[in-house]
């Protein structure tokens, strides 16, 4: 166990958003964390990367208790990928990218041939090789997402947490990112919405509804029909795909919902 939840809580604005949630990730395997909009995910991440402090329960990490962890200790194996991460800054690829070596380097340490080689390994992981020089504020949705990876992966993490990570990527990137994180074969925690595509690269799910865990389990433990229905309104034909063996859905309609 790396990154685990005990009864986490935590509340905002006079509510309960995560709601006694207890998870924990295998190493090197991938744990998906899905739900409707305001289930929680994003929430949810942000306490397990330690970015907030829980408002009870706990989370560990190789079971110590992430509150009492260094900060820096921290960074160097933790990378968080968030959803809106703008700059406004006249800043390229490479400057972003360099960033992930922050953790790793002290304040007046020269740049390393280790930093050079992540980088260089994270801009080509990516596919942004023939983009390094390009400036942040031209880059499209989808090279601006690529661009926090390529810097989440710079910093050589064990853990690596991602809030949708294929948010404004076309198909094509959305497949490759997510086979890249099956490849790189680390404690991966990842939001998603694509029920679709956590079923394909999940090796585990976590289903939040209104900050509780409704179910957690392998793929086809979690997205069966009734649950589907049940928590995101819609009515689904649930497959087995012959070539992955996982589920796969196919949305049909929304449902009328009990007074609406
Ligand atoms: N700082 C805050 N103050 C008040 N409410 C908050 C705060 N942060 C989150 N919330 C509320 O908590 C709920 C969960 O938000 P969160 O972003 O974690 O959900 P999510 O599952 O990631 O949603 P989405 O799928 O839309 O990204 C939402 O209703 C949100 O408005």
């Amino acid at each position: 166990m790396t990154i685990a939840a005990r009864e986490l809580r935590w509340s905002a604005g006079g509510r309960m958003v995560v709601d006694g949630v207890t998870l924990e990730v295998t190493p090197g395997r991938i744990l998906g964390l899905l739900g409707p909009n305001g289930s929680g995910k994003s929430s949810l991440l942000r306490l397990l990367a330690g970015l907030r402090r829980a408002g009870g329960g706990a989370v560990t990490l190789e079971g110590q208790d992430l509150s009492t962890q260094r900060r820096a200790a921290l960074a160097r194996r933790i990378a968080v990928v968030e959803q809106q991460a703008a700059t406004e800054a006249p800043v390229s690829v490479l400057d972003i990218v360099r960033l992930g070596r922050t953790p790793h380097r002290g304040p007046f340490s020269a740049w390393t041939a280790a930093d050079n080689a992540a980088v260089e390994r994270a801009l080509q992981q990516t596919g942004l090789e023939g983009l390094r020089q390009q400036p942040w504020h031209t880059l499209s949705g989808g090279e601006r997402q690529r661009a926090q990876i390529a810097r989440a992966l710079a910093q050589e993490p064990r853990e690596l947490l991602l809030d949708e990570p294929t948010n404004h990527l076309d198909i094509r990137h959305q497949l490759e990112i997510l086979a890249l994180l099956r490849r790189l074969g680390l404690t991966t925690i990842v939001a998603l919405h694509d029920l679709n595509l956590a079923a394909t690269f999940c090796d585990r799910l976590v289903l939040l509804r209104d900050g509780r865990v409704q179910c957690a389990g392998r793929p086809e433990e979690v997205l069966t029909r009734d649950t589907i229905q049940a928590v995101f309104g819609v009515a689904v034909d649930v497959e087995t795909s012959q070539q992955s063996r996982r589920p796969h859905i196919r949305f049909l309609a929304p449902l009328r919902m009990p007074g609406g």
